[in-house]
C-alpha cells in the first residue's frame, strides 16, 4: 500500500458541453485511493467522456480536476501518470505485445525489471505464448488484453478503463477480470471502470456510479445500488430488472390479486422488481396469473420468461417443473419493489 493517501481522482463540478448538449452537468466524483469505482448508465449518459475527460483528451468548460492530490484540471495527458485502456485499444502495429510494455516503463523506478514485470503481466492477461506477436498477429480479444497489460505496467495509481472486456468471450472476461481486480487491489491502484455489463460492475467494484443524461444519479456499494436505487434510470442501469407499465387508481395499484398503496400516484405509474425478487406463489396467497413462455439460463439459473394476460412479460427464476404454455400463479416480494 502506498504512503500518501490523497484521493485518486476528483472531480468538483465538472461541465462539458459540446455544441449546445451539456454531456456532464456540474459533476462531483471522487475515487478513493486503491478504490474501484465503476461507472454504469444508458448509452449517451457522458461516461466516456467523464474518461476522456480525466484522461486529458477533453478539457472541462468549468469546474476543477484533481489527480492524486495534484491540480490536474489542464495538465496534459502524458503528465497524468494515469493508465488507460480505451476501447480502440490504441496498440503501436510495430512492436509486439512485449515490447509495448517495455516501451512504457523506460526509465521507471521499480524493483522488478521492465522484462520480469512485462512477463508477470502478460501471464496474467493469458498471453505468455504471445509475448512476441505484434498487433496485427493478435485477435481482437488479445489485443484489449496487450492494451489491459500495458496500463498496468507504468504502476499508476488510477487506471481508466472504458469497456476493457469488451471484445472478449464470456468466459475469458469473466476471469480476466477477476485477475485485474485482484491485481489492482494487491498493488493498491485506483481504477475508474466503464461499463455496460451490470454482472462485471457489481463483480469487481467497491462503489458504483450511475450516470445519466450528464448527472449522477445515484451512487453507493454495488449492493446497496442494487437493491435500494435511488431512480428508475439506476435500477435499469444495474439490469435484471422487471418493469410493468399499470395504472393507479384511487391511491392504490393492482396487479392480478396484489395490491400497493400509491398515495401520490394517480394515473399511469411503473411498478419495477428485479427478476429473483418474482417467485411462484404457494396455496392460498394472493398473487397473478401467468403463463409460461419460454425458459433459459442466466447466471447458471433456470429462468422462465412469462407471460401477463395483459400480455405484458416478465422474467424469474424457475422453481417448478413447467413446461412452456402451462399456467401459474406468481407472487412478489414487496419489501424489493421499486
Ligand atoms: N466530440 C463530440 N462532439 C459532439 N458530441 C459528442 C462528442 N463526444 C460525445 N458527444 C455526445 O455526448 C453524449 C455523451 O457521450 P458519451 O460517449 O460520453 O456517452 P456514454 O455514456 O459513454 O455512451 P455509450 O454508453 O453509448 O458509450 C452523446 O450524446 C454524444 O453524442
Amino acid at each position: 500500500m502506498r504512503e500518501d493517501r490523497h484521493d485518486a481522482l476528483q472531480l468538483t463540478a465538472v461541465r462539458k458541453s459540446f455544441g449546445r448538449k451539456t454531456v456532464l452537468n456540474r459533476l462531483d466524483l471522487r475515487v478513493g485511493a486503491g478504490e474501484i469505482v465503476a461507472i454504469l448508465g444508458p448509452s449517451g449518459g457522458g461516461k466516456t467522456t467523464l474518461l476522456r475527460l480525466v484522461a486529458g483528451l477533453l478539457v472541462p468548460d468549468e469546474g476543477r480536476l484533481l489527480i492524486g492530490g495534484r491540480e490536474a484540471t489542464r495538465l496534459p495527458p502524458e503528465a497524468r501518470r494515469l493508465g488507460y485502456v480505451f476501447q480502440d485499444y490504441a496498440l503501436w502495429p510495430h512492436l509486439s505485445a512485449r515490447q509495448h510494455l517495455e516501451l512504457v516503463m523506460q526509465g521507471a523506478r521499480d524493483s522488478v525489471s521492465p522484462a520480469e514485470r512485462a512477463a508477470a503481466l502478460l501471464r496474467t492477461v493469458g498471453l505468455q505464448d504471445h509475448a512476441r506477436s505484434r498487433p496485427g498477429q493478435l485477435s481482437g480479444g488479445q489485443r484489449q488484453r496487450v492494451a489491459l497489460a500495458r496500463a498496468l505496467a507504468v504502476r499508476p495509481d488510477l487506471v481508466l478503463l472504458d469497456e476493457p472486456y469488451s471484445a472478449l468471450d464470456p468466459v475469458l472476461r469473466e476471469t480476466l477480470r477477476g485477475d485485474v481486480a485482484d491485481l489492482l487491489r494487491q498493488e493498491g491502484r485506483a481504477a475508474l471502470h466503464v461499463t455496460h455489463d451490470p454482472d462485471e460492475a457489481l463483480s469487481v467494484a467497491d462503489r458504483l456510479v450511475v450516470l445519466s443524461g450528464g448527472d449522477l444519479v445515484d451512487e453507493g456499494e454495488p449492493e446497496q445500488v442494487y437493491r435500494q436505487p435511488r431512480s428508475l434510470a439506476s435500477a435499469r442501469a444495474l439490469g435484471r430488472l422487471n418493469e410493468l407499465a399499470m395504472t393507479a387508481e384511487q391511491q392504490t395499484v393492482r396487479l392480478g390479486a396484489l395490491q400497493w398503496p400509491a398515495p401520490r400516484a394517480q394515473g399511469p405509474v411503473t411498478l419495477a422488481f428485479r427478476w429473483e425478487d418474482v417467485r411462484a406463489a404457494q396455496g392460498e396467497e394472493p398473487g397473478f396469473a401467468v403463463r409460461l413462455d419460454a425458459f433459459f439460463s442466466s447466471r447458471g439459473q433456470r429462468m422462465g420468461r412469462f407471460r401477463l394476460d395483459s400480455g405484458e412479460t416478465l422474467l424469474a427464476p424457475l422453481s417448478t417443473r413447467l413446461q412452456p404454455g402451462d399456467r401459474t400463479t406468481l407472487t412478489l416480494v414487496r419489501s424489493h419493489l421499486f
